[in-house]
């Protein structure tokens, strides 16, 4: 029987003839990534299955806002050594996991991955079957060097048309999520002739954004555009092998996604599903707090773009930006191509690399009656401070925009001059 995407990866990683949905799997796992969150409960085991398919990234926390935190750092460093995993991204090498993976090309094509982290799907942008597991089931893949995954049914996106200047993939997926909620333990494949206009960085938004209407696996082909990117850091073709979906193979749904016609896309507070709508439609907000950064958006496209609309321009009184680029290389390229400055001298506050104020834990949390348009992965009650504080969702750019202007707007009015709303 004609198997997708992720049925096929699955199928090769367990070594089985066919997989579909409703099996339950045993799978091989190429690589396991630890976050530095595990390191304060640490159990550690007394042998591991392969330092090789391991890599550890301290990404959350650093540096060290708390003593608990502080208190991981040193275990991890210990067992890195201790077990001769050469993958260790140490503080000062760091970055949010996903971007690490990206940057280090973890994540390859017809490959499984697992981590702890939710937003794990987001290396479904390289072809791969990523997934976030619980700590003790990554404990065990440590350990045994494999995992199990129930397989869901698969929902396929057919992408069409042309992506706009100025709209990217946030609001690709704030239109998924706003037009058909959520996908609960199903899985998302997208293809379709629209998605050479999709350039890495967007397709890595769009995957990583998956966890927030509850999907399980989240995956592209490895067409042109990936195999390029894959060989920029460092992975070379003849090391993978990717997974195309059969022709024929069963789908729960097919949906067409028209690029062409799309706008920015705003999540209104609480939730991305069913509660995004396009940016003409959104209320007026004064906005305190806006925030670029993220596993989905702190790339150094999102700090391009975020430099080019405020090039030349201030941010609102009374609103706080705050610019947290993905890793210390999106860091490093951004303060070389200018992009720090720009924003610095238009009055935002670029931090550390670090997940940071997107989980409402260190570097910019938001007090009650506070409002904040953000960038980053989810905008639930609480999510970033305050229980009481209330969190729009929107692209780099949208935000970049907003903070300029002090209430949400439409990019394209910054972006391009000759635009008019
Ligand atoms: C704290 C952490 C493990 C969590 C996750 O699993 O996603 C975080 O990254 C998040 O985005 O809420
Ligand atoms: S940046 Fe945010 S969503 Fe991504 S891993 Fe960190 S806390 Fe989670």
């Amino acid at each position: 029987m004609p198997m997708t995407m992720i049925e096929k990866i699955l199928a090769r990683s367990a070594g089985l003839e066919e997989v579909h949905a409703g099996d339950t799997v045993v799978a091989e796992v190429d690589m396991n990534v630890l976050i530095d969150l595990q390191f304060p409960r640490w159990v550690t085991p007394l042998r591991i299955a392969d330092p090789e398919r391991t890599a550890i990234v301290l990404d959350h926390a650093v540096p060290a806002p708390t003593i608990r935190d502080a208190e991981g750092g040193p275990r991890a460093r210990r067992f890195a050594r201790d077990f001769g995993i050469s993958r260790f991204f140490d503080v000062g090498r760091h970055g949010i996991c996903h971007q690490v993976i990206a940057e280090n090309a973890l994540a390859r094509p017809g490959q499984v991955l697992t981590c702890t982290d939710s937003h794990t799907c987001a290396a479904g942008a390289y072809n791969t079957a990523a997934r976030g597991i619980g700590p003790a089931e990554v404990l065990a893949v440590l350990c045994t060097g494999r995992t199990w995954f129930t397989v869901g049914p698969t929902i396929r996106y057919e992408l069409v048309g042309e992506l706009p200047s100025g709209v990217g993939g946030k609001d690709v997926f704030l239109h998924i999520a706003g037009t058909w909620g959520d996908a609960t333990n199903h899985n998302l494949e997208f293809g379709g002739d629209g998605l050479a206009s999709v350039p890495m960085n967007e397709r890595r938004t769009i995957a990583t954004q998956a966890a927030e209407i509850s999907a399980d696996f989240a995956t592209f082909p490895a067409d042109e555009v990936c195999r390029r990117f894959l060989a920029e850091h460092g992975a070379d073709p003849g090391e993978y092998e990717p997974a195309d979906p059969d022709p024929g193979a069963t789908y729960a749904a097919v949906r067409t996604v028209d690029l062409s016609t799309l706008e920015p896309h705003v999540a209104r507070p609480g939730s991305v599903s069913g509660n995004a709508v396009p940016i003409s439609q959104i209320e007026t907000r004064r906005l305190d707090q806006c925030f670029i950064g993220s596993c989905a958006n702190g790339q150094l496209d999102d700090l391009r773009v975020a430099a080019e609309i405020l090039e030349g321009r201030t941010v609102a009184e009374g609103v706080r930006l705050i610019v947290t680029p993905a890793s210390q290389q999106v860091y490093r390229d951004a303060l070389r191509l200018g992009y720090l400055g720009t924003l610095v001298d238009a009055g935002a506050v670029v931090t550390n690399s670090t997940c940071g104020a997107c989980f409402g834990y260190h570097m910019g949390l938001l007090g009650a009656g506070e409002v904040c348009l953000t960038a980053s992965t989810r905008n639930f009650r609480g999510r970033m401070g305050s229980p009481d504080a209330e969190i729009y969702m929107g692209s780099s750019a949208t935000v970049a925009a907003s903070a300029v202007v002090g209430r949400p707007v439409d990019p394209r009015t910054l972006l391009d001059r000759e635009y008019s709303a």
